[in-house]
């Protein structure tokens, strides 16, 4: 997908470029830096919650800890922590070791030459500014002269330090002398400004999205950084992933890479610089020649998937032009040697509600666009679309019809292409892609009241040629197809009776019925991208992987539902992953250094919350929403109420909604709001079986193989049963639980590593010369 902006820039790293001043302590890196907000988990919901506003999963990682005498300590972000369960070495004393933040007043001397003294104040336009202290004026205030012109009175514990000079666009935030927000929003800035999107935190990596291509990619920099330890080279996406690869070939150890971030920050594009360096290094590792060449295509058609992946799995958003809707875990499997034997990916997550609903100034998924502009005409004859556009189809009309800059033609022929390098035959391809053209029909068929006092429903006049298209591409009858939508059979005790059907209940199940094929198409198109990279049979007893996680950040909207529950669950699994890992490196680190210091597992601080989402017993939200999804009485509100008489007062994370029916619950990030309306049918996903029946006989082997569960079986005394009743109804819910849980299984078998990709504006442009108008504790964004 083409960059948002055209625009090249200079390369950051070229000998006429200021270099990133190297600090004296700048040789070894600390091995490891803990960095916690402590206002991560206690932002204030009337600060957070804004249309659009979306954390990491790392939210709060890159916020410093409190700092004593040069050396960092284990902060608890709630300002407390339990001590139990511990795993400490027994020479730790558990005494209380932490201390407060230091004052301002403890400055050490001087900051610069003049003798002044500079500190970082709070600013509600410009998050920070800097100053110098005036005056002592006692009562622990301070007078300030600022940049800006301005004196400020202020409490002197409300200001930072400032480093020395000597420490701007510091490679590693590590090395700062002053840990402090302020100084690593400056750090980072001035940073971005030279062009140097990367910069190390202690252990991960922060990635600032340039919105223009960079000369950072090339061959040239692959082979700078092949085989390189971090300390020779500069921060760069590249170091971490050779970083990866040396460990797994040197110690045969699994690795993952997590990067994580808000919706336009760069996660995908960081997730396919660290495949393509993947595929450069480790091919080249190959030592018998026709291996090689293997797998040198086995990586090209690693990388060609992510085309095809995008056409299907990515949209415009107001965010990103390119968003992925979908998480995604890619493993690519080597041989011991090192070699690259095969890869597999996994996806999360589906955004389905974009196929028939979408926002204004957003797209439906590229492919849509990509069918109608790009298909030749023998293929838009075939599908039924021939002479139609973007704006005779309800699921694309209502958004924008193209991108700025992009092509959809060009995609279309890149997908074209990358069906190919992935070795899929035209067949394939024909049938994958007649399913879309069937859902573009499916959001056609529109109904009608029967008549003005009846509520049944009816085919509007034109609904009929539509319907016979939809039958036409999926290859099932029109009359049982119409007959299932407007008077479904259903069985009540043992008669099979009619329903009556609203047009609003037609509506919702010809959209359901859209979306399950599209979500369905879009698993089968992954298990077929999977076939053609499992080359030598993944899980081989000798073969090790590298993983790499994208995946959405932390989000909180206006309104959230239950699709933003599934992703800050996934986010606060995987920040207590980060925690922990983090943690067991410092108490490794504290061993061998013999220091005392307080025990405090932070990971275990998330634990309640989680706990609360997915435990079983005591039931969890998740089990809870289960148990109603099947209860035929049950409401979203009763759902709702249960929900607030198993956990309210039970546990501070957990409190009713102040507005409307819902709940509270406090995530790592922020205290997050939740509506409960329509959970228990977004839980039960349910389609209309009477059609997936037909989908499921279908003269398309494609569509019949996608329906699959749906098919009806024989029992023994020959009565034919849904194959769906059982037992492998799975509600929401429980697949995400059970996927999430995999992966999590997979992330503790590696060594991870990890990426924050920040966003440097919400105006999908590159930089400004404007200083940072704020920054947000948790996420540091820049909103120019
Ligand atoms: N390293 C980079 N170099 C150049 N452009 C970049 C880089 N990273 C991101 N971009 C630009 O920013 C856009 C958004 O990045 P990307 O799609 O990777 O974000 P994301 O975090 O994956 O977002 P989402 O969660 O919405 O999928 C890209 O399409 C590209 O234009």
């Amino acid at each position: 997908m083409a960059s948002n902006t055209g625009q090249v820039r200079n390369n950051p790293f070229s000998r006429n470029q200021s270099p990133s001043p190297v600090p004296s302590s700048s040789n070894v890196r600390p091995k490891s830096m803990v960095l916690n907000s402590p206002l991560a988990g206690s932002q204030s919901p009337t600060n957070v919650h804004s249309r659009h506003q979306s954390y990491s999963a790392l939210a709060g990682v890159v916020s410093p800890p409190n700092q004593n005498g040069g050396k960092q300590f284990l902060s608890n972000s709630r300002g407390g922590g339990s001590t139990s369960n511990t795993f400490a070495p027994s020479f730790i004393k558990t005494d209380d070791v932490r201390h407060a933040p230091e004052p301002v007043q403890g400055i050490e001397g001087e900051n610069d030459f003049s003798g002044k003294r500079y500190v970082w104040l709070k600013d509600p336009q410009a998050a920070f500014v800097k100053g110098w202290i005036v005056e002592e004026l006692g009562d622990n205030h301070i007078l300030v002269q600022c940049d800006d012109g301005s004196q400020r009175e202020v409490n002197a514990d409300s200001v930072d330090k400032v480093n020395p000079a000597k420490f701007d666009k510091a490679d590693d935030m590590a090395e700062l002398t002053h840990l402090n927000e302020a100084s690593v929003v400056h750090n980072l800035h001035m940073r971005y400004q030279a062009d140097l999107i990367y910069t190390y935190s202690g252990l991960f990596l922060v990635a600032i999205n340039p919105y223009c291509p960079l000369p950072i990619y090339t061959n040239e920099y692959i082979n700078m950084y092949r085989g390189q330890g971090r300390e020779e080279t500069k921060p760069h996406i590249y170091a971490m992933a050779d970083e990866a690869f040396r460990n797994l070939v040197d110690e045969g150890e699994n690795q993952s890479i997590l990067v994580t971030g808000e919706s336009g920050a760069g996660k995908t594009e960081n997730t396919k610089k660290v495949i393509q360096y993947l595929a450069a290094v480790a091919h080249s590792e190959s030592p018998v020649k026709s291996k090689s060449l293997q797998h040198s295509n086995l990586s090209q058609q690693i990388l060609r998937a992510n085309p095809i992946l995008e056409a299907f799995g990515n949209a415009q958003t107001v965010r990103n032009n390119n968003s992925s809707r979908f998480g995604k875990f890619i493993r690519i499997e080597f041989t011991r040697t090192g070699s690259i034997a095969g890869a597999f990916i996994d996806w999360y997550l589906l955004e389905k509600s974009r196929v028939v609903r979408l926002n204004a100034h957003e797209r439906n998924y590229h492919i849509f666009y990509q069918l109608l502009k790009g298909a030749d005409r023998k293929m838009k004859q075939d599908f039924l679309i021939e002479g139609q556009d973007v704006e005779d189809f309800a699921y694309t009309r209502d958004g924008h019809d193209t991108i700025t800059g992009v092509s959809d033609r060009d995609e279309w022929n890149s997908l074209i292409e990358a069906f190919e390098v992935m070795g899929f035959l035209e067949k394939e391809q024909v049938s994958i892609l007649r399913t879309v053209a069937a859902v573009l029909h499916l959001g056609n068929i529109t109904v009608m009241k029967e008549s003005r006092g009846a509520d049944q429903a009816r085919l509007a006049p034109d609904a009929r040629a539509h319907a016979e298209r939809v039958c036409k591409l999926l290859g099932m009858p029109v009359e049982p197809f119409l007959q299932g939508l407007l008077h479904p059979r259903v069985k009540a005790g043992r008669e099979w009776v009619e329903k009556v059907q609203t047009p609003e209940q037609v509506r919702l199940a010809l959209d359901a019925l859209a979306k399950g094929i599209y979500e369905r198409s879009f698993g089968d198109l992954v298990t077929r991208i999977n076939r053609q990279l499992d080359r030598a049979g993944m899980g081989m007893d000798d073969s090790h992987f590298i993983g790499v996680l994208d995946i959405a950040g932390f989000e909180i909207f206006e309104e959230n539902s239950f699709e933003q529950l599934c992703i800050n669950y996934t986010n606060e699994k995987l920040q207590q992953f980060f925690n922990h890992h983090m943690f067991v490196l410092e108490q490794e680190e504290y061993a061998r250094e013999q220091i005392e210091w307080k025990f405090i597992d932070f990971g275990h601080d998330l634990q309640p919350t989680i706990d609360l989402i997915e435990l079983p017993n005591p039931i969890g939200i998740f089990s809870c929403l289960d148990e109603d999804s099947v209860m035929p009485k049950a409401t979203d509100k009763s759902f709702t109420e249960k929900l607030h008489s198993l956990w309210d007062r039970k546990t501070p994370k957990y409190r009713p909604s102040r507005l409307g029916q819902g709940f509270m619950l406090t995530h790592y990030a922020a205290e997050v709001e939740y509506s409960t309306e329509g959970w228990l049918e977004k839980n039960k996903d349910p389609l209309n079986d009477n059609v997936t029946r037909l989908l499921a006989t279908s003269t398309d082997k494609h569509v019949a193989s996608l329906f699959i569960d749906c098919a009806d079986v024989e029992d023994e005394s020959g009565a034919t049963r849904s194959r769906v009743k059982k037992g492998l109804f799975r509600t929401v819910a429980q697949r995400h639980k059970e996927q999430l849980s995999s992966l999590m299984a997979q992330l503790h078998s590696t060594h991870p590593h990890f990426v924050r990709c920040i966003i440097p504006n919400h105006k999908k442009t590159t930089q400004t010369t404007q200083r940072p108008a704020c920054a947000r504790p948790a996420t540091l964004q820049w909103c120019a």
